[in-house]
């Protein structure tokens, strides 16, 4: 799963994320941006985690979404080997629902930050959607597909009606 000249890089920590992560994947193709899926983790795959990060930006990559559980250092871990903008996603664990994984995203020392989104499928999708916002600065086509989606959102929420 990799189009050609992927801008974001969309990584997590085991491959029992991807139903949480699947749904950053899925916005970003609703926008049409070219990214990449990967798994790659801080704790069992170090070294490949060292060289992703720092061959990241060389590659053409503008921005990484890293998800992980539990004890979650994969975003602040390749944060701390990149200076390209990431994006932590914290995966829903089973022994304490993800607020361990979120604590572990969120607390990152000062002068290495990670943005730091909500638990489970949510933050995934706002974090591509965040992504997206951070390209559309550079790029008017994305801006313009941006409040289109908006404004259906809107339109949506406007026809919603209450039982
Ligand atoms: N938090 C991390 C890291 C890391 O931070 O590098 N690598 C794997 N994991 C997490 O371990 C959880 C359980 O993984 P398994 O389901 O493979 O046992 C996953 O949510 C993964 O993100």
């Amino acid at each position: 799963m990799a189009d050609d000249n992927p801008l974001v890089g969309v990584i997590m920590g085991s491959k029992s994320d991807w139903d949480t992560m699947c749904h950053a994947h899925e916005m970003l193709d609703t926008f049409g941006v070219a990214h990449e899926c990967r798994v790659v983790s801080a704790h069992r795959t170090p070294d490949a985690m060292r060289d992703y990060a720092n061959t990241a930006a060389d590659r053409g990559l503008e921005i990484i979404i890293a998800g992980a559980g539990g004890a979650a250092h994969l975003p602040g871990m390749v944060a701390a080997q990149t200076l390209l903008p990431v994006l932590g996603v914290p995966v829903k664990s089973r022994a304490l629902n993800g607020l361990d994984s979120l604590l572990s995203i969120v607390q990152m020392p000062g002068g290495v930050p990670t943005a730091t989104f909500a638990i489970g499928d949510s933050g995934a999708r706002n974090a591509a959607l965040f992504a997206v916002a951070m390209l559309a600065a550079h790029r008017s086509e994305l801006r313009e597909s941006l409040a289109d989606f908006r404004q259906r959102q809107a339109d949506q929420v406007g026809s919603d009606r209450l039982p």
